[in-house]
């Protein structure tokens, strides 16, 4: 790890708390999530840079996929209330070799399970990866005692 990196994380690390948008790989991908509360979306941005890349130099997929996942999982605490996610599927259609940007969207919110799609696109507009992924709801009600 270059000494570039090493600060890098250190002061993601020093800035984290245990919130969402402030998490230690939030920071120390530096990413940037919004929201459009109308059309109830998350938006995710995520600054190209060289340590994320893997040795073809691309974007390295698990990056990507931990972006798609932020999108959702922030979206379903913003708009329905916190989740975890059950199961997610990625499909990545061309190399990310700049910034990125995801935005998630609601498929379908039940009452305990949540369907979500999130859409990555390159600086270009084109369609980098898709994920689909389904969340469970954390104050969804048990309604079988056990
Ligand atoms: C290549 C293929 C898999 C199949 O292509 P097809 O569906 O048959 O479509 P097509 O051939 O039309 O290509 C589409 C566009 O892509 C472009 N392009 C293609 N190849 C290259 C290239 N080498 N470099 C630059 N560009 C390339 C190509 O020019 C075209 O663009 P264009 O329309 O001309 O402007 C494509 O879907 C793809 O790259 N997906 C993303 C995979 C990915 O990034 N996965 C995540 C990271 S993997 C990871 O991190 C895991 C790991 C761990 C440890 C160590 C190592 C790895």
């Amino acid at each position: 790890m270059s000494g570039d990196v090493a600060a890098h994380a250190a002061r993601a690390a020093a800035e984290a708390r245990p919130e969402f948008g402030a998490f230690f790989l939030a920071r120390f991908l530096d990413l940037d999530i919004s929201y459009d509360d109308e059309a109830r979306t998350c938006t995710v941005v995520l600054p190209y840079a060289g340590h994320l890349c893997n040795p073809q130099g691309s974007v390295h997929g698990g990056v990507l996929a931990t972006v798609m996942d932020v999108s959702m999982g922030h979206l379903c605490h913003r708009f329905l209330s916190t989740a975890v996610t059950v199961e997610m599927n990625l499909r990545f259609f061309r190399p990310l070799t700049g910034h990125g940007r995801c935005t998630a969207e609601l498929l379908n919110a039940g009452r305990k399970l949540v369907h979500l799609q999130s859409r990555l696109t390159d600086d270009a507009g084109r369609l980098v990866a898709f994920a689909a992924g389904s969340w469970h709801r954390l104050d969804a009600k048990d309604p079988t005692p056990r």
